[in-house]
């Protein structure tokens, strides 16, 4: 790297150092290039401190705690007292360093990137500056610019809800104490994840969701389902609903629902879905549209001549899993190594629910819009061996949406105790196209929850 006028030039420049990032930055340093990795918050992005790794940890302590409730069913009896500091410990001093990355930006460095702490702002193609805790600092990107600037938690235009001490996922995962009673709006994957694991540890949790369903994205069954299930945990689930105002006495807060009852509780957690910035990131220097809520690439990652874009502001899947498969897929562009371009038939994804909800590709309505000649097949874990031995918690469905004329799976829902896990099963179906007849004369070893899948196989139909 060659630092003239103050100005730091380099190979390629990542702008948001996002899991995607973060891993493209090393990528790209172990392979010679001269890269700066800017990040104006924590290097790792949402995943490992606001998002995946803390919530998950919180719901592996909810998840015990409700097992643990079931013993009365099973096997005796036992006494669960929740106490929240083991979590909140655990999410400060195992999961986050309590919300310091230096050990991630020390291994960066130790790669060879050179580390940039600030907000970057595209000026021109290959040109940007950064502003930081010191002041301007301008890069210079002779290869081109990597953008991995993930999104922001979208709090709704909603009369007095900004203006609250509400809670995103960013202050929930930092919570000392349960609240004694929880709002939680929205019910996408955050919102559903957040509302059960609160509930558990003994909120009295209201979930107020606009769309008629929970994770309106899966199947409808997915979130029926989940519905019974949050019923039994005494989540009140209101879908449906339209907000109208918040008000905050500076203890409570009051949410304002047209035609209906207002709701009051301790704290509002806002799950409503995520925003963008592509103004502020300067994208337009590129040509493209500022206005946009994402950033459309090619099948190598490509947004312009010396742009690339990776993760969540590709709009194709906002998981962690993603911003690392583009990560890789970008790289090897960059490095010009010879690399399948991205196949977005198979993508997974897993709410981390009590009983887990996982999907990969199509769901049944989006097969029938696509025009497939759709065939469909469920079978309800309650009903299969393993099911019925494991008795209590035991919810859960597979189901499969077969593209007739190919004879192919291009769509499964897996809900159940290990839905996310039995999905794997699933995904290989589709993305490897497996032929349906070879699945209907696979062996599923018994007694297993993936056993269902064979009953689906066997039940699928037009
Ligand atoms: C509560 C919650 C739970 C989730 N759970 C899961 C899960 O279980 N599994 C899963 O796969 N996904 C999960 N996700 C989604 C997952 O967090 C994201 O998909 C993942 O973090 C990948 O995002 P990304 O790579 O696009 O960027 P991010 O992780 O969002 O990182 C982007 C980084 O860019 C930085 N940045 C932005 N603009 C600039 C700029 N101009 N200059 C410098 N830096 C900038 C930001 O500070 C940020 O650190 C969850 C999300 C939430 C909110
Ligand atoms: N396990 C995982 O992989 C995981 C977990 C959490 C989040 N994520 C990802 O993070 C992203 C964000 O998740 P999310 O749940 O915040 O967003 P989302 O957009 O998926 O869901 C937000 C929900 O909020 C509702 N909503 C919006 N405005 C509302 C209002 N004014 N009043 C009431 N309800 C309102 C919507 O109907 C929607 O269902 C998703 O793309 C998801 O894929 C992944």
């Amino acid at each position: 790297m060659v630092l003239a006028d103050d100005v730091l030039t380099v190979d390629i420049a990542v702008v948001g150092l996002g899991p995607g990032g973060e891993a493209l930055a090393t990528r790209l340093a172990r392979a010679g290039l001269s890269v700066a990795g800017i990040e104006s918050r924590l290097v790792g992005g949402e995943c490992p401190y606001y998002a995946c790794v803390p919530t998950k940890m919180m719901i592996r302590a909810a998840d015990s705690l409700a097992e643990a409730r079931r013993v009365s069913q099973l096997a005796g009896s036992a006494e669960v007292r929740a106490d929240w500091a083991p979590v909140a410990a655990r999410l400060r001093d195992e999961a986050t360093d309590d919300w310091d990355d230096r050990v991630a930006v020390d291994r960066l460095v130790a790669e060879g990137v050179e580390f940039v702490r600030g907000r970057a702002k595209i000026t021109a193609p290959g040109e940007l500056v950064v502003t930081g805790p010191d002041g301007d600092r301008a890069v210079r990107a002779r290869r081109g610019i990597v953008v991995n600037p993930g999104t922001d938690p979208a709090v709704p235009p909603i009369p007095g809800l900004a203006d609250a001490p509400v809670w995103t996922n960013r202050d929930a995962v930092r919570a000392e104490v349960v609240p004694e009673s929880l709002i939680v709006i929205g019910g996408g994957p955050v919102g559903c994840e957040f509302a059960q694991v609160f509930a558990r540890f003994g909120a009295k949790v209201t979930l107020l969701q606009s769309n008629e369903r929970l994770l309106p994205q899966d199947e409808p069954e997915s979130g029926a389902l989940l519905a019974e299930r949050f019923a039994a945990e005494h989540i009140l689930v209101k879908t449906g609903v339209k907000i109208t105002a918040c008000d905050y006495d500076g203890q409570r807060f009051t949410l304002q629902i047209k035609g209906a009852e207002p709701v009051t509780a301790d704290q509002v957690l806002v799950a409503a879905g995520r925003k963008t910035d592509l103004a502020a990131l300067g994208v337009g220097a590129f040509g493209l549209d500022e206005s946009a809520r994402g950033i459309t690439v090619d099948g190598r990652m490509r947004a312009a001549d010396g742009l690339w874009a990776i993760g969540d502001i590709t709009g194709k899947g906002a998981f962690t899993h993603m911003s690392m498969y583009q990560s890789g897929i970008a790289a090897a562009d960059i490095l010009g190594e010879d690399s399948p371009e991205a196949d977005y038939r198979a993508v997974p994804r897993v709410t981390f629910t009590d009983p887990e909800v996982g999907s990969v590709g199509l769901t049944e309505a989006a097969a029938r819009e696509a025009g497939l000649a759709v065939r469909v097949g469920l079978a309800r874990i309650p009903e299969s061996s393993r099911g019925w031995i494991h008795k209590v918690g035991n919810e859960g469905l597979i189901k499969l949406i077969e593209d007739a004329d190919q004879g192919v799976l291009v769509g499964a829902t897996s809900v159940g105790p290990t839905g996310g896990e039995v999905l794997g099963a699933l995904a290989v179906a589709i993305h490897g196209e497996v032929p349906v007849a070879r699945l209907r004369h696979m062996i599923y070893a018994y007694p297993t929850f993936h056993r269902a899948i064979g009953d689906a196989v066997n039940d699928l139909h037009e």
